[in-house]
């Protein structure tokens, strides 16, 4: 049984009258990469402050590593790197002398440093830009910058708060493809993001928070199970007459079908050939149809399903 890294029980936060935290739980064991997903304003950053002691909340408990976390607790933030969302490095330092700095926070000896700044300088891709300073750096590669600082120490624990946004392409799949490294070498990862791809890619189990709580829990898969919604079909058609469109509402597994704008869009909970089954019946209709499409379901269907409102508003 893996070990328990960080446990989050009852945490209630308030600013004044708002409540981001409305008894938060969440337990997460040594080697996963857990993803927080909520839409901006759900509350993570704050959980991701007051797991780390930055922040002082109302209610609850939060143990890392076993024991509670408080402001002084510096044997287990040793073991931490944090990634924030703010770039946070000092502009007066090369690439180097600041991973160095960071990871000095931590390691008193230059001579073990060394290897450490030199190997999350690799990690993130940065060898040609070792003598630069960071107003020289675009912005994915001031991203990467700021995750080689938080990393270089080797913590167990890394926390990444959105450390993909207004990234490059190459610049986040670089940081995607390090954090799953970083766990293949044994580090738990905490991941937030609204970006459910990149959370669907990554994380080995998911929290999908809203209003300061977590509303669904699992793997991905498990999360696709825990809605009614399997495939969506669309096919575009020119036209579709009434009745077809009540018998295709009638074939198995269908649950919604929808004619518009010259598109039909069928959902179905889950069950097998339901394309062959709809394309099969346009045939013998003698309806022609263009393009078809198909879509399995996402965590934004979950999110959709469960609250009513798209992660991404
Ligand atoms: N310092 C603060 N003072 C007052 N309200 C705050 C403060 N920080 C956050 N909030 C509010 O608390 C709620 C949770 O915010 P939080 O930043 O934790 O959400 P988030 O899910 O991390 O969103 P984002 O992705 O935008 O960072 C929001 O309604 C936000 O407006």
């Amino acid at each position: 049984m893996a070990e328990t890294i960080v446990r989050i029980e009852n945490l209630v936060k308030r600013y004044k009258e708002l409540v981001a935290l409305d008894h938060l739980n969440l337990e997460i064991k040594e080697g996963e990469v857990f993803g927080l997903l909520g839409p901006n304003g759900s509350g993570k950053t704050t959980a991701i402050n007051c797991l780390l002691s930055l922040l002082k909340y109302d209610k609850g408990k939060i143990q890392v590593f076993g024991r509670p976390m408080e402001p002084d607790t510096y044997e287990s933030k040793r073991n931490i790197g944090v990634v924030m969302q703010n770039v946070a490095v000092f502009e007066e330092l090369t690439v180097y002398e600041n991973i160095d700095y960071f990871c000095g926070l931590y390691v008193t000896s230059k001579a073990e440093r060394k290897n450490m700044v030199e190997e999350a300088i690799d990690f993130v891709g940065l060898q040609e830009f070792r003598k630069f300073y960071p107003k020289k750096l675009s912005g994915g590669l001031l991203r990467r910058l700021n995750i080689a600082c938080g990393i270089a120490h080797r913590p167990r624990l890394i926390i990444m708060d959105e450390p993909t946004v207004a990234v490059d392409p190459q610049s986040r799949n670089k940081i995607l493809e390090g954090i799953l490294k970083l766990n293949s070498q044994g580090a738990t990862i905490i991941y937030t993001s609204h970006y459910m791809e990149e959370v669907e890619q990554i994380c080995s189990r998911i929290a999908i928070m809203d209003k300061g709580q977590v509303i669904a829990l699992g793997t991905k898969e498990e999360l696709k199970k825990m809605i009614k919604e399997g495939e969506t079909i669309q096919v575009d058609l020119m036209e579709l007459s009434e009745e077809a469109l009540t018998e295709i509402g009638k074939m198995p597994h269908v649950y919604s079908a929808v004619y518009e704008d010259n598109l039909l869009t069928v959902r179905c909970s889950g069950g097998r050939h339901n394309v062959i089954r709809i394309l099969n019946y346009l045939q013998e209709q003698g309806v022609s149809f263009g393009q078809v499409y198909t879509k399995l379901p996402t965590l934004n269907d979950i999110f959709l399903e469960i609250t009513g409102k798209e992660l991404r508003d």
